[in-house]
């Protein structure tokens, strides 16, 4: 996009919400703009703590690097939102849109009271024109409702511009992917002000993403993209699962599979590693949104379709629990299973919706004795998300069943299977000899990311079962 040199000019940015999109997206803006103020505020106190301290709340890879350079310089964390409001002319709402428990939509819409109270806290605050830009994953018009709010609660006559510019990054590759993004996607009305609005946020982009990698949209539209693409990269890994079930029914390898139609340039490579099932804050949550605005809309054929790639990813996952039970002789009652990896994927300490939370409620339900291993989720962590809420007891009858290992080895000792839920790197390297050696035997892997050698396993004596490979021995005429 090229630039408008009259477009308002961003001296001071305010980001409310100071989680995974708004800590490392805001701290890239104010190493990449060392020229503007920015402030990342959060009603949550000890999460502003940890931002200024030595131990951030989110771990990403590069990212304790970025906020070193700048905290103090030109980035903030701050309480103080109503400050932080006041002296901002652009601020990125970033705060959380959860899928609704209870109400209207219950299981299904974004839940939008944290938007909607970030609105109209910038309503009641606002002594000047702000330009507001809409970063959290909002469903298809939620700028219209954030105006209404905004205008029956603020100074008469205050100018308010609203933009939506949802955020892209992956967990685990955030700084990279923010730093170095695809596309940035602004979306704005098509009136002067709307545009000129847009090429204001563009400004602050072009001080390092190409501008032809900077692209505009009209309001909806950008809304409803963010949706788009989580549903589209969702359906890939659902139906790579699929076809991974198929794989083990009959002998083909899913990474030959995968690798064969991923070479049809229409196809391409990526999104197509088949695993024990996708987690995240992210896709399910969007899914489901995209589920409820369809129905709204009166299409429920389009709600259903969309509803299949959460319906294949909760059978992907359980699945794989009912292959390892199967497996191990139709039993793993006072069996220790080692579940190897917590983090809904590698090089994040994210637990959201993360696939090892529903092995591990499977194996406990069949009374399985569970030792979980993961280099980056706190232990604490780990006991909330296997603690059923509201159920009596359950915190004090899960620490019965279910130990939490320092290291990949000791989680393996004496346990009669391996399972591998997330794709760490050092789990492709783990001294798989001496795990053999502690566990009891038949000893059994189920690689549910498909990342290890499992030749070399068998070699060393394990009983290996990828996701998508097919049976380890076939018919000996075709073997
Ligand atoms: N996590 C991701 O990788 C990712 C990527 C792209 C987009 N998104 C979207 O970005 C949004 C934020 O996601 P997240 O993962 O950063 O969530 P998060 O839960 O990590 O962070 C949200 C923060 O907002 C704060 N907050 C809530 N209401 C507030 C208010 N009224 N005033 C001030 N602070 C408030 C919360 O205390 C919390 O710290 C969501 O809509 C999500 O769908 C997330
Ligand atoms: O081929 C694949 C790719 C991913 N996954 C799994 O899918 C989940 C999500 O992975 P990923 O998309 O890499 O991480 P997220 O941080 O959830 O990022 C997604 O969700 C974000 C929040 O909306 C978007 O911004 C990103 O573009 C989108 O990739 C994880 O459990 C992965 O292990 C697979 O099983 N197979």
């Amino acid at each position: 996009m090229v630039l408008d040199r009259t477009a308002p000019k961003v001296r001071a940015i305010c980001c409310i919400g100071a989680g995974y999109v708004g800590g490392p997206t805001c701290s890239v803006i104010a190493q990449r703009c060392p020229h503007i103020k920015v402030t990342i505020v959060d009603v949550n106190p000890v999460r502003i703590a940890a931002w200024n301290s030595d131990t951030l709340p989110v771990f990403e890879p590069g990212l304790d690097e970025v906020v070193k350079e700048c905290r103090g310089r030109n980035l903030f964390f701050s309480t103080d939102i109503d400050d932080a409001i006041r002296e901002a002319d652009l601020i990125f709402v970033s705060v959380n849109t959860p899928t609704k428990k209870s109400g209207v939509g219950a299981g299904y819409a974004a839940d939008l009271h944290y938007v909607e109270a970030s609105t109209r806290r910038i309503a009641s605050v606002s002594d000047a024109p702000k330009i507001i830009v809409e970063k959290s994953t909002v469903p298809c018009r939620t700028a219209s409702s954030m105006r209404v709010i905004l205008e029956a609660n603020s100074r008469p006559g205050l100018r308010f511009d609203i933009l939506s510019n949802p955020e892209f990054l992956a967990e685990g590759t955030a700084i990279r992917d923010l730093s170095a993004p695809d596309r940035v996607l602004i979306g704005s009305l098509s009136t002067p002000e709307g545009k000129a609005a847009a090429r204001a946020l563009a400004a602050v982009y072009e001080n390092w993403v190409p501008p032809e990698k900077i692209f505009t949209t009209g309001l909806w539209s950008s809304e409803l993209s963010k949706l788009a693409a989580n549903a589209l990269l969702a359906q890939r890994i659902s139906s790579i699962n699929a076809m991974a079930a198929i794989c083990e029914a009959t002998g083909a390898d899913v990474d030959e599979v995968a690798h064969a139609c991923g070479l049809d340039a229409r196809i391409g490579p990526k999104f197509l590693k088949a695993s024990v099932g996708f987690g995240g804050s992210c896709f399910q949550k969007d899914i489901l949104n995209l589920v409820y605005l369809s129905d709204s809309l009166g299409l429920p054929q389009v709600a259903a379709y969309w509803k299949q790639v959460i319906t294949m990813n909760e059978y992907s996952k359980a699945r794989f629990a009912q292959k390892v039970v199967q497996t191990l002789f139709s039993t793993i009652t006072n069996k220790k299973i080692a579940v190897l990896g917590f983090a809904f994927k590698k090089d994040t300490g994210d637990t959201r919706e993360t696939a090892a939370i529903s092995l591990c409620k499977d194996f406990r339900s069949e009374n399985a004795l569970v030792s979980i291993y993961d280099p980056k989720v706190p232990e604490a962590q780990i006991w909330l998300d296997l603690t059923e809420p509201g159920v009596v007891d359950d915190g004090q009858k899960v620490k019965q069943q279910v130990t939490i290992a320092a290291s990949a080895i000791e989680a393996c000792k004496d346990a009669e299977a391996v399972v591998i839920a997330t794709e760490w790197d050092e789990f492709r390297t783990l001294d798989w000899a001496t795990v053999y050696k502690s566990m009891k035997k038949p000893a059994f892997v189920f690689d549910g990311r498909s990342i290890v050698d499992a030749a070399a396993l068998r070699k060393i004596g394990f009983q290996v079962h990828s996701v998508g490979k097919g049976p380890e021995i076939q018919d000996p005429v075709w073997a």
